[in-house]
């Protein structure tokens, strides 16, 4: 099984409790933020077939410098279009520091308005747009070094609570 580690990057063996509960403390000043676990997909320093998206506080926002790689290939030299999604989706993960509460995906819109180049970099953005009780409503665009827009994204994500990963465990303890 995963080992995890909290946000402060101690180790937590596969306690998921242990690890959803350190969300809950507030981050420090520091823009830099850590990411959702080591083995993220997205941003995991510790997934070699993942994206190591590197993520800092903007604002009130969230911003991230990017570009994705042979790994991510879909037609030759253009990234594959789920990995793109991949790395907004957990784009959007990030702006839950902000927020303070666990959220979860709900829905997942891309507009891709030009070819997301490999080995090109590019630069995301993602804010909250508005909130309604548990629903967040998130945008996010990609630019490339240009300033122009290739992709925009819109994400509604659900606030839940710690039971939420605790019961989706194999060997649920709630
Ligand atoms: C500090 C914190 C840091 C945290 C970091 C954590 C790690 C993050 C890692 C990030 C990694 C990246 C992220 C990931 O990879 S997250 C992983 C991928 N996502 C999931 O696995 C989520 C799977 N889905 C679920 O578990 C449930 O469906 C959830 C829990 C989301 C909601 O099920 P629940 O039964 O609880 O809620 P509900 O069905 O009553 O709906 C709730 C409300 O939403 C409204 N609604 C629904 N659909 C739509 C729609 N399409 N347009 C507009 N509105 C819509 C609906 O009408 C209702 O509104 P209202 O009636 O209340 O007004």
């Amino acid at each position: 099984m995963d080992e995890f580690r909290d946000t402060a990057g101690e180790p937590v063996g596969a306690d998921i409790d242990t690890w959803v509960r350190s969300f809950t403390r507030k981050e420090s000043d520091s823009s830099e933020l850590p990411p959702h676990h080591p083995n993220c997909l997205g941003c995991g320093p510790e997934n070699p077939n993942g994206h190591f998206l590197s993520v800092r506080r903007d604002g009130d926002g969230v911003i991230a410098h990017h570009h994705f790689d042979q790994r991510h290939v879909g037609a030759p030299g253009i990234a594959h279009g789920g990995a793109v999604a991949t790395v907004m989706d957990d784009l959007f993960g990030f702006l839950l520091y902000s927020v303070g509460e666990l959220a979860v995906t709900r829905r997942l819109e891309l507009d891709y308005l030009t070819p997301v180049l490999l080995d090109n970099p590019y630069i995301l953005r993602a804010a909250v747009r508005s909130r309604e009780g548990r629903k967040l409503h998130l945008t996010s665009t990609m630019e490339d070094a240009g300033g122009r827009s290739v992709i925009t994204a819109t994400a509604l994500f659900i606030v839940v609570e710690v039971e939420h990963f605790l019961k989706s465990q194999k060997n649920p303890r709630t």
